[in-house]
């Protein structure tokens, strides 16, 4: 008998390992993927509300993985009956005692910022630098259409899910990182000056998608999501308040409180009328990318093969490498 319970529990720690931890905190509940932390906040039988934390060093970019884990941790919490509301941020915190490894130093672990055990860190003050320019810059087309299914997927997951989707910004947010906020139903931002969100690809000398351009014009409006695409503005907290990228700015202690009082309003809202008037919403956006798809991944990867597009990209790299500040 006890054997078998060993063997058992040997099961069971290995599926653990392979679909994400899962252990009991202080009455709450988590599961955790290397870089997605889920944690459920509510009694059990009762509402609870998902907190989605990005945590892939050093910036939270959207990398394959990374997109990976974050669909899989939406499925599970779409499928989890219990849960009516997610928010969505990052977890990377001001920490202290950082080292920023040598820019030299040129593989994905030796990047990212260390605390004094040699830890990976993320940096502080990002929500998420948007997709992973790696994944974009100096690999094959059949790499570039993996990848580029795998955003679609992430974005079509996002902005079709039944559920009540908070973003709680608390840092910098461009590009991708400001994609996974405007699929959000509420955008709360911290008040800093320092963090800015916005959709910046033209000045990386690349284009947003039309998908996404169809989300900022449903956020923000035709002719502000014209002029925004086309400077790439990257717009501080008040800006983003006043040109309607955010829904709120608060200060940055009160973030993560704010949200979740926040989604205590959406959730009285009976689901069902909710969620029909959503997707009454959203759909025909949607539709428009499930239709085509296929021809949007081949036109990405032919797209981000040409040389200039290749060109412009590690020019972007160097700069942001050899950045000061
Ligand atoms: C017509 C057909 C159209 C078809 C479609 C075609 C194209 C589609 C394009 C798709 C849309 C693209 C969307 C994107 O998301 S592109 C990515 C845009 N992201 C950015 O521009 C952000 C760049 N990063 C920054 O501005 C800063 O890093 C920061 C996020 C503000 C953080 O600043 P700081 O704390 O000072 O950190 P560092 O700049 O020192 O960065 C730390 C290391 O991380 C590397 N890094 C930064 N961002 C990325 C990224 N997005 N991907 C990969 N790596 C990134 C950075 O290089 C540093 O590396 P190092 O330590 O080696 O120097």
């Amino acid at each position: 008998m006890a054997m078998a319970l060993r063997a058992a529990s040997r099961v069971l720690l290995r599926a653990g390992s392979r679909l994400g931890r899962r252990e009991a905190v202080d009455g709450a509940r988590r599961f955790a993927n290397k870089r997605v932390l889920v944690e459920t906040e509510g009694a059990a039988g009762a509402t609870r509300i998902a907190v989605m934390k990005f945590r892939n060093p050093p910036v939270n970019s959207l990398s394959l993985d990374f997109l990976t884990e974050f669909v899989i941790s939406l499925e599970k919490l779409e499928n989890d009956k219990s849960i009516r509301g997610v928010i969505l941020t990052s977890d990377s915190l001001k920490r202290g005692n950082q080292t920023k490894v040598a820019a030299t130093e040129k593989t994905e672990e030796k990047r990212a910022t260390r605390d004094h055990g040699g830890r990976l860190q993320e940096r502080p003050g990002i929500f998420s630098a948007g997709l992973d320019l790696l994944e974009m810059y100096g690999r094959n087309p059949a790499h570039y259409a993996e990848y580029w299914k795998a955003v679609q997927e992430l974005w079509l997951r996002l902005y079709l899910s039944s559920l009540t989707l908070m973003s709680a910004i608390n840092g910098a947010s461009p590009a991708g990182g400001c994609l996974l906020a405007i699929t959000c139903d509420y955008r709360i931002m911290a008040d800093n000056p320092k963090y800015t969100i916005g959709l910046n690809e033209s000045l990386l000398g690349i284009v947003a998608p039309f998908w996404l351009k169809d989300n900022y014009v449903n956020t923000i409006g035709h002719r502000a999501a014209e002029r925004a695409l086309q400077l790439g503005t990257l717009f501080p907290p008040a800006e983003a308040l006043k040109v309607g990228v955010v829904d709120e700015v608060v200060p940055e202690d009160q973030v993560h409180s704010k949200t979740l009082s926040v989604m205590a309003k959406w959730l009285a809202i009976p689901d069902h009328s909710r969620q029909l008037t959503k997707t009454m919403m959203r759909k025909a956006t949607a539709d428009n990318l499930i239709k085509q798809r296929e021809a949007d991944i081949q036109n990405f990867a032919s797209f981000i093969s040409r040389d200039s597009i290749q060109k412009s990209l590690h020019m972007y790299l160097e700069k942001l490498k050899h950045k000061k500040g």
